[in-house]
């Protein structure tokens, strides 16, 4: 059995008063949430999720999700449990609740659980085990670490100082708090909510303007062992999310919500990574993860989405339904079958390769063996009249002990491995010939195209770059580098909003940068120009945005190629373009513009062709090692690539198949590249690394790189 650390959790919270049901747009359905596309409404955009809960979900329901950690803790893990949505979601709903015992929300409930698992284990052990629970329970505002057991008046206004101790962060001066019985808790937890508010008005900021983080140590001593063990649960209720454009510009409300925006974007980049079981977890670079250890100590980590269900909030709907979309694994299975042009995926030709060096195939058009000829689409892509949105799956993440299955939300549903039509049945059974089986064959397969393409991730120097030069900073400009990293990791999410509040937030340490003001300038025009232009026309400029990158990586990891859409798409917008039929559409939510990237989608998705698509790429003139894992390019390749990084129209021009127009919107593609990542004066910057990238281009594809390569000879 599977053990994941994170699992997704979403939850619509019901109507409130003054909310009325026509209004309605988001709704749960076997483990998704969906919505309609708001200018189309024969569209649906589904989002997957570990578990998704309807308008009626209640709170014991929720708990279930919950309760399977508290095994995991008491093994002397850590636990973290995050409630992430925009201001009157139901996040505080969902973790304090209110007074009556069925409203009681997840805190209150894990610390009934922990009491009572604690004296459960110490009757069985007649008092060998004994069991302590101390608490912490702060807010973080601003990036100041506030303390709520401490009275608003005793209070420092730049918060309590962090410290770090056996390679652990700590918060000093922190009050700890034993409790000692359940009212003893529920005594302090009111208090210390009661000092939430009360400080939140003095410091003129809003309750949901910071984080609340209450912490449980629980120390378990066995004494006839005299073995120790300290697991933490961590409960935070999250700042809102909501999209800081429509918060009001004054400087206090922009530094917030920049701290805000910076503190959720590590928090999503952590859980991202601890999904894909990355070794990096990025939890130093917010206060909020460093404090929390996040991903760190073996830790199980819980997020719910909070969604409100209405019309009124669907920016900030789509906003947090991107934020844990980001957040999710991606399938290599899936992201390779989604391929909406059918091209083939730099997996599938992984994919081959490995399984070229696991066996010799007679021809290049032999069968894949059965197992791996099994990657369908593990997802429907909806019906004639609904067409549904692309999304990864999540992973299914860790077990429930016994939760009981509630009752209003949709049953689980096996996602069936879809044979897709078309699909010959194997000619010959591998295994007769090699000591392999499929079953062998196709996790060695899985393994090495998961370390290829985490290899690879690895070597994406632009990030990368940055990251090592912020690494060696230690000095006092290593805060304003961290705003620049998070500028361009935002910019390559083509998050321009948040980039530019990123870049603005560095100026102060570095003043005199030239480069770094042209660039707010830059991103101030293109802002302007993304609330204003409708539709864009599909230029050198669009050529730019069909180089869309997923963490600076082309979009070919995901498969998907984007189309932005401005956020009008979503507003009271004039009416939609009629089509003549849907069209099945994939979309990719880009976060905090809350843009809907399409692409029409083939109705029949180019499942598991990849044995002739990728044969075919033998069929030229390239050795195999140039297709091959590792980056190694032949003279020829590194010509080609050198003459379009130079920028130069004239020499790019000369290339085969190459007119003046294309030669200069790719000179162009490259120019906006450098530029993205501040390395437009570094000509040796290769801001296209390799040839699949230059094929990624729109207007290029690999037909067209294979042409431009063909007229090089190896030495011009
Ligand atoms: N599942 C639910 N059942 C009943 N009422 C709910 C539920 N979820 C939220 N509510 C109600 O909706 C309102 C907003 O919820 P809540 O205050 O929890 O939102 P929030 O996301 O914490 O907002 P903020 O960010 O401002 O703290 C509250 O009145 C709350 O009681």
């Amino acid at each position: 059995m599977t053990v994941n650390n994170v699992r997704i959790i979403a939850r619509i919270r019901p109507l409130l008063k003054g909310e009325s049901e026509k209004d309605v747009v988001v709704s749960a359905e076997e483990d998704a949430i969906s919505m309609p596309n708001p200018k189309n409404e024969n569209e649906n955009f589904t989002f997957p999720f570990n578990a998704a809960y309807g308008q009626d979900s209640d709170q014991a329901q929720l708990f279930s999700e919950v309760s399977p950690t508290l095994k995991h803790l008491f093994k002397g893990n850590d636990v973290t449990i995050f409630a992430y949505g925009a201001t009157g979601s139901g996040k505080t709903y969902t973790m304090r609740g209110q007074k009556p015992a069925s409203e009681r929300g997840i805190i209150p409930r894990f610390l009934t659980a922990i009491y009572r698992r604690g004296k459960e284990l110490e009757r069985k052990t007649e008092g060998a085990t004994t069991i302590r629970a101390i608490m912490t329970y702060y807010e973080i505002y601003n990036d100041r670490v506030f303390d709520l057991f401490q009275p608003p008046e005793k209070r420092t206004p730049a918060g309590l100082p962090l410290r770090e101790s056996n390679g652990k962060t700590q918060v000093v001066g922190l009050i700890d708090k034993e409790i000692k019985s359940l009212k003893e808790f529920e005594a302090l937890y009111d208090k210390a909510n009661a000092n939430r508010s009360t400080s939140a008005t003095k410091l003129n900021a809003h309750s949901s303007r910071s984080h609340a983080v209450i912490c449980v140590k629980v120390l378990i001593e066995d004494k006839n062992t005299g073995e120790n063990k300290t697991g933490t649960v961590s409960c935070i209720d999250l700042a809102g999310s909501e999209d800081n454009r429509r918060t009001s510009n004054d400087k206090e409300r922009m530094t917030e919500s920049a701290s805000i925006n910076k503190s959720l974007f590590v928090l999503a980049q952590c859980v991202e990574a601890m999904t894909k079981k990355q070794s990096r977890i990025p939890y130093r670079e917010s206060k909020m993860t460093r404090i929390l250890s996040l991903g760190q100590n073996n830790g199980l980590t819980v997020m719910i989405l909070n969604l409100a269900p209405t019309r009124a909030f669907h920016l900030d709907t789509l906003s947090s339904l991107n934020f844990a979309n980001r957040t999710k694994k991606v399938e290599l299975k899936q992201a390779e079958n989604e391929h909406p042009q059918g091209n083939r995926s730099r997996t599938a030709r992984y994919r081959m390769e490995i399984l070229k060096s696991l066996v010799s195939f007679p021809s290049r058009h032999d069968q894949l063996p059965p197992m791996l000829s099994q990657h369908g689409p593990t997802r429907a892509f909806g019906t004639a009249k609904t067409n549904t949105m692309h999304v990864s799956n999540p992973q299914k993440g860790f077990q429930k002990d016994k939760a009981p299955k509630p009752q209003n939300r949709a049953p689980l549903a096996p996602q069936p491995l879809r044979q897709p039509s078309g699909i010959k049945k194997p000619v010959r059974s591998y295994d007769k010939h090699h000591q392999l089986s499929p079953t062998n064959i196709a996790d060695i397969v899985e393994k090495k195209v998961e370390e290829i393409l985490a290899a690879r991730a690895l070597n994406e120097p632009r990030l990368e770059l940055l990251e090592k030069k912020l690494e060696k900073k230690a000095d006092a400009k290593a805060e304003g580098l961290t705003y620049i990293l998070l500028a361009k990791q935002h910019a390559a999410r083509g998050e321009n909003f948040s980039a530019l509040k990123m870049y603005e937030l560095a100026v102060p340490y570095f003043p005199e940068n030239d480069k770094l003001l042209r660039k707010i300038s830059d991103l101030k025009d293109k802002d302007k120009k993304t609330t204003t232009i409708r539709t864009t026309m599909r230029s050198s400029s669009d050529l730019t945005s069909s180089l869309d990158t997923t963490n600076g990586k082309p979009s070919s990891y995901s498969s998907i190629r984007r189309v932005s859409v401005t956020e009008e798409t979503f507003a009271q917008a004039p009416a939609p373009m009629p089509r003549s039929k849907p069209k099945r559409t994939f979309a990719v939510f880009s976060d905090n513009n809350n843009d809907v990237q399409q692409q029409p989608v083939p109705r029949s998705l180019p499942a598991i062709k990849m044995e002739e698509d990728t044969a075919s790429e033998y069929e030229d003139d390239r050795s195999e090692e140039e297709w091959s894992l590792n980056t190694h390019q032949t003279p020829r390749t590194k010509n080609l690539l050198r003459i379009i990084n130079s920028e130069d129209v004239s020499q790019i021009m000369k290339l085969k198949g190459v007119g003046k127009k294309r030669a200069e919107a790719l000179a162009q593609v490259v120019r906006e590249r450098r530029r993205a990542v501040m390395m437009d004066d570094d000509d040796d910057f290769p801001a296209i690394k390799d040839l699949e990238e230059l094929g990624m281009i729109k207007g290029i594809g690999q037909n067209m790189v294979e042409n431009m390569r063909s007229g090089l000879s190896a030495a011009s």
